[in-house]
């Protein structure tokens, strides 16, 4: 075994130093507050120095339990839980659902895939419009609500909505799926895993009966740590507690959650970290405009690159997103690196975060970047074009 590799001098990390524009990176950077509380609560069981429940969420120092309350209120839900990760809060989900029927967007992540299979679920898909901007019509969800009803005999037990899908960063209009999942009187999960903590979410606006989000995703926690909110009417289904009893010992475990695995699958520094950054996360959700307005701005720079086109919706209504780039993959035919040689450039200019590899079609995302750091990332491509003689409007 070479145990020096994993030497603290070994264990830098590569991104360090540079301005990351990593698809799924933007919105977990740790905000000042939570970077100042990360040695004293970097031990395992940190959160469990007073622990009179036996059970994480029921934590009133540091106060877990006033937070998943303060996190419902702020998703518009009535109570919440931190799970390991939006996939997990999906498995959790799904398993109140068990053996049913889920009606879910063609774009949703494949973690939403994986938490229905593994509860025996049949899966029904919304289309969407394909190439160039694969949007998902509301009205989808209500034509495949009819298509299960004529196939099964029976409408569909659930639905889930991907609120902003990680292929191409479209925003759903999750209202009018909300609207007909109501008509419908079908349980609508809201995937926010890159729209809650970045931006403005009500879940009873929305009607929406579980809001999925992901905390290391976008509200600035340390993996792995996700949220499910709910409403009073779905939360005994989705966390039920434990009617175990030992036929020999007699125990049982009725305060625990079975979906929480008794306790709470995370803890330690994903809980404090998440906390630690929820002030912030609460404010910044008021500036989701500028973002926007950012988005849309490095859009049209980086389509100043001859051939370099956005794909999904236009004009952009979110920070990630994904380019179609012809000239960089003509370019990685004849590079030496190969598909790697964009990848190389943008690191020598400072910029991080496109995959190894990628040249045809690439994703970042500009969340949270300043004006200046965007104008930086934006002159780095322009400059690569130009480079190897691909023109780049004024
Ligand atoms: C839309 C979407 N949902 C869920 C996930 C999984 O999130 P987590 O890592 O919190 O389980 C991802 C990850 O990329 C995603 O893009």
């Amino acid at each position: 075994m070479e145990l020096s590799r994993y030497h603290p001098n070994n264990l830098k990390r590569i991104s360090e130093g540079m301005i990351n524009i990593h698809p799924i990176q933007r919105g977990g950077i740790l905000t000042e507050e939570a970077k100042k509380i990360l040695l004293s609560w970097a031990d395992g069981y940190s959160v469990c120095d007073v622990c009179l429940e036996g059970r994480v969420d029921l934590i009133k120092n540091p106060p877990i339990n006033q937070l998943k309350q303060d996190v419902a209120e702020f998703l518009g839900m009535d109570t919440a839980r931190f799970t390991a990760g939006a996939r997990h809060a999906k498995f959790v989900i799904m398993s109140a659902f068990k053996g049913g029927t889920l009606v879910l967007d063609s774009l949703a992540h494949y973690t939403s895939y994986i938490a229905a299979e593994l509860n025996d679920m049949k899966i029904y898909e919304v289309p969407n419009s394909g190439y160039p901007d694969f949007r998902i019509n509301p009205e989808g969800y209500a034509q495949t609500f009819e298509r299960v009803k004529e196939e099964t005999g029976r409408y569909p037990d659930i639905a889930l909505l991907t609120h902003v899908d990680y292929r191409y960063g479209n925003l759903a209009d999750a209202e009018k799926v909300g609207r007909i999942c109501e008509e419908y009187e079908i349980p609508l999960v809201l995937n926010t895993a890159y729209t809650s903590g970045l931006m403005e979410i009500n879940g009873k606006k929305l009607k929406a009966s579980f809001i999925v989000g992901s905390g290391h995703k976008s509200w600035a926690a340390t993996a792995p740590i996700g949220i499910l909110a709910t409403n009073y009417e779905l939360a005994d289904r989705a966390f039920q507690t434990s009617k175990v009893r030992g036929e020999w010992s007699g125990r049982a475990f009725t305060k625990k959650e079975l979906s929480m695995f008794g306790c709470s699958p995370v803890y330690g520094l994903p809980v404090i970290t998440l906390m630690a950054s929820f002030p912030k996360v609460v404010e910044r959700v008021k500036h989701w405009d500028e973002e926007v307005e950012k988005a849309r701005w490095f859009v049209r720079e980086m389509e100043k690159i001859e051939g370099l086109q956005l794909i999904g919706e236009r004009p952009k209504n979110h920070t990630l997103m994904h380019f179609e780039s012809p000239a960089f993959h003509s370019i990685a035919k004849s590079h030496k690196k190969k598909g790697y040689f964009l990848y190389h450039e943008l690191k020598k200019r400072g910029v991080f975060g496109v995959q190894a590899g990628m040249t045809k079609n690439f994703k970042v995302n500009t969340y949270g970047l300043s004006w200046e750091e965007l104008e930086k990332v934006a002159n780095a491509f322009k400059d690569i074009a130009e480079k190897y003689g691909v023109e780049v409007e004024d």
